[in-house]
């Protein structure tokens, strides 16, 4: 048995920075092309295989949890929080996602949809017809206020407006420097980007205990994510403490936000790329009517495989790598124990025999088969699969769905954007400049008035 795959020895200067600073699929998939898949690189952390083979992604998310540590930890900590489920593992990471299931299972799901079809009606407002207006900040101020209205639980105007600000000061203050330089995470008098990033997370923090404290004091049961934490136990009977609840709701903002931000915009780039999918789109979406109940919205086939080609074509996160704990056999070959394996979506959704014509966007391919988990790994997967899957999808489906029926947009530049790194997440190069033309007949009454604001409960959708 061979013991590690063939690859180019180091991945060299001009390969590093493209792939860091620009992107990294056309480098990857070059490598795949001249060295096979999957193929192992030398970067400046040391020695990395990259895996985007169907029969290799089995093999990684059908082992047993215990076999592998999640790659890169130390870079997100900081700010997940060290007891938060994407970065704790063993025992703690199976206790804590179980009971995370209970807040991010389809049933409590969809009772947030009409919370999400607010909120993309208030950002939709401040459109002005015939002025540009970046596609990519009103998607980031939508996901960011799902966050805060259906994870937090965070209601009034005044107190989501203190919060969003806080959680804004955090988002500015995580400088990429903190991310990949260890060694500045010191205070220098109060002065550096550390101390900075420290400040606005206490001041987060402090706004969100308040939450919990004022949750607690009032027995009050809700259908939000922090309040079915509250409610939730482990099987012994205890729940989680207030620092841990920190922990996971700082993680739940920064897994959910700019993931589904970047992955909305790219699905209105693209359907406004390709005028056909967008008509056949819309086609679905109008012959449910004007007031069609949200719940309908969501079971559409052809939205559902709008959403999904764009999380194939665009997957915004691309490196969530595994550490074998002890020598793993993958395709022939033995990984040694510490030596990190990087499932790529960038690799897996571009190959031509899964994917045929894997540049194109072409969501029917969705709806022509069914697709793995190996086969399709946006949401990554195994144990350690994306828990904010059912709420990515409601929230990508509710905004497209009720947007594009009441609106009438276009892009404001033709040029071919991008798919590139950026931070923790990769997304459309620029802004995503769009316009609106204006409002399309049969918007519904909520849509033309001033939205109300609804708050999650169980059974909302509709
Ligand atoms: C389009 C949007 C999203 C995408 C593409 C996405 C993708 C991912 C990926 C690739 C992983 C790593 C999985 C692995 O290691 O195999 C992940 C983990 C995670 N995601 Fe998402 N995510 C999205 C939205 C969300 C949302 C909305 C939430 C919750 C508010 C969320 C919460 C989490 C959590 C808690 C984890 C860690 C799971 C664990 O380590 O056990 N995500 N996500």
């Amino acid at each position: 048995m061979q013991m590690l795959p063939p690859g180019p020895g180091n991945l060299g200067l001009i390969d590093t920075l493209r792939s860091s600073f620009a992107s990294p699929a056309p480098v990857l998939r070059r490598l795949a092309a001249e060295h096979g898949d999957p193929f192992r690189v030398l970067t400046l952390n040391g020695p990395i295989t990259f895996v985007g083979h169907p029969e290799a992604l089995r093999a990684i998310y059908t082992a047993d949890p215990e076999t592998f540590e999640p790659f890169g930890v130390e870079v997100t900590e900081p700010i997940f929080g060290r007891t938060s489920v994407v970065v704790s593992t063993g025992t703690r990471h199976r206790r804590d996602r179980k009971l995370l299931a209970a807040p991010f299972a389809p049933a409590a799901v969809k009772s947030y949809a009409t919370v999400v079809a607010d909120v993309a009606r208030e950002a939709a407002s401040q459109w002005t017809p015939c002025q540009p207006f970046s596609m990519l900040e009103a998607t980031q101020s939508i996901a960011l206020d799902i966050v805060i209205r259906v994870v937090f639980g965070v209601r009034g105007e005044a107190r989501i407006r203190d919060v969003r600000a806080a959680v804004l000061d955090l988002i500015h203050a995580v400088h990429p420097l903190i991310l990949i330089m260890p060694a500045i995470r010191r205070p220098f008098g109060g002065l550096g980007p550390w101390a900075r990033m420290l400040r606005a997370r206490a001041a987060l923090d402090a706004l969100l205990a308040q939450e919990i404290r004022a949750l607690r004091a009032s027995g009050e049961e809700r259908a939000d994510v922090l309040g079915l934490i509250l409610k939730t136990r482990y099987e012994g009977g205890d729940g989680l403490g207030d620092q841990e609840i920190l922990d996971q709701l700082r993680a739940l903002l920064f897994a959910g936000h700019e993931t589904t931000a970047v992955s909305l915009a790219w699905a209105f780039y693209w359907l406004h790329h390709e005028p056909d999918t967008l008509a056949r789109l819309r086609a679905e979406i109008d012959a449910l009517g004007p007031e069609a109940p949200l719940e309908k919205l969501l079971g559409l086939p052809y939205l559902d495989a709008v959403c999904l080609e764009t999380l194939r074509i665009a997957p915004p996160v691309v490196s969530v790598g595994r550490v074998p704990r002890k020598p793993f056999a993958l395709l022939g070959y033995t990984f040694p124990p510490g030596e990190p394996l990087v499932p790529s979506p960038l690799l897996l959704h571009t190959r031509e025999e899964l994917y045929p014509e894997p540049d194109r966007f072409r969501p029917t391919r969705f709806l022509e088969r069914d697709f793995s988990p190996f086969e399709f790994i946006a949401f990554g997967g195994g144990g350690r699969r994306c828990l904010g899957v059912t709420l990515a999808m409601v929230e990508m489906k509710i905004t497209l769905a009720i947007l594009l029926r009441e609106y009438q947009l276009r892009l404001a530049s033709v040029a071919p954007v991008e798919h590139v790194q950026r931070g923790l997440t990769m997304g459309p190069r620029g802004r995503v400049p769009m316009m609106l033309e204006g409002r399309r007949r049969g918007a519904t009454s909520a849509a033309r008035g001033n939205p109300t604001r609804s708050e999650p409960r169980v059974g909302a959708a509709g």
